[in-house]
């Protein structure tokens, strides 16, 4: 268990509502649905209204210091089953490329290989008290465009199973590229952070308000004002 996954959830029961893509650069087709994920007729694009709003707020912010910009969608709305396919179709993925087969691997070397597979993805617990962070609709993955339209380089592709992927991979690097994607990278921070998100420690792309994890670094942070997660896992109709 993480320990942002002891925090209680007082669930606020705010709408899951639809993204106005219009306003956002979006990836599409959605990079799940184009795997194959199911999601039952729900869309990827959907956040908690609170979320939402944020959200905009920070795009706001990102056109304030670079007119024309946007924040990119990558991924939002995660149901459990969702959560469970890109876990599956990630360790898959490292068993191909380390030319190993499911059905020789002892339990240990499964064990291991799940670990490095849940070092960027959330456990797809079905329990309540701990939903994966999209599941909530509270959590998002994104990115920047530029006014041209074009996605920015980040060094390092969302989803990435690699150091890059830590926030601050290339924060004491002193080439001229490499300063870039830490300039980036702190600019996709500050606009998410000055609309109330908080970053996930190990991943540059992923943005959350409200839930579990974002309560567990809030109270870390401010040590004297404990808070409560407002948002547990969205019930399915
Ligand atoms: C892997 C990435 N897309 C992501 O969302 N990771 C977090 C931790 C998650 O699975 O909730
Ligand atoms: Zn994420």
């Amino acid at each position: 268990m993480k320990p942002y996954q002891k925090i209680p959830i007082q669930e606020c029961d705010e709408p899951l509502v639809a993204i106005p893509l219009g306003k956002f650069a979006i990836e599409s087709p959605h990079p799940y649905e184009k795997l194959g994920a199911n999601y039952r007729g729900q869309s990827p694009y959907s956040l908690r209204q609170g979320v939402l709003e944020a959200l905009i707020n920070a795009q706001t912010y990102l056109h304030q210091r670079y007119p024309g910009w946007k924040i990119k969608i990558f991924d939002a709305y995660r149901p459990v089953e969702v959560q469970q396919f890109m876990v599956g179709y990630t360790l898959a993925r490292l068993l191909r490329e380390r030319g190993l087969k499911q059905e020789n691997l002892s339990s240990e070397q499964r064990q291991k290989l799940l670990e490095e597979v849940y070092q960027i993805w959330a456990v797809p617990s079905d329990n309540p008290a701990t939903p994966p962070p999209h599941s909530t609709g509270a959590a998002v993955d994104v990115t920047l465009v530029d006014a041209t339209g074009n996605t920015l380089d980040m060094g390092g592709e969302i989803d990435e199973l690699s150091p890059r992927s830590h926030p601050d991979y290339y924060a004491n690097m002193t080439s001229e590229k490499e300063r870039l994607y830490c300039t980036r990278r702190q600019l996709l921070y500050e606009v998410m952070r000055e609309a109330g998100f908080c970053r996930h420690p190990g991943e540059w792309w992923h943005f959350s308000l409200g839930d579990q994890m974002w309560a567990w670094q809030h109270s870390r942070e401010n040590l004297d004002n404990f808070l409560a997660a407002r948002y547990g896992r969205v019930l399915n109709l």
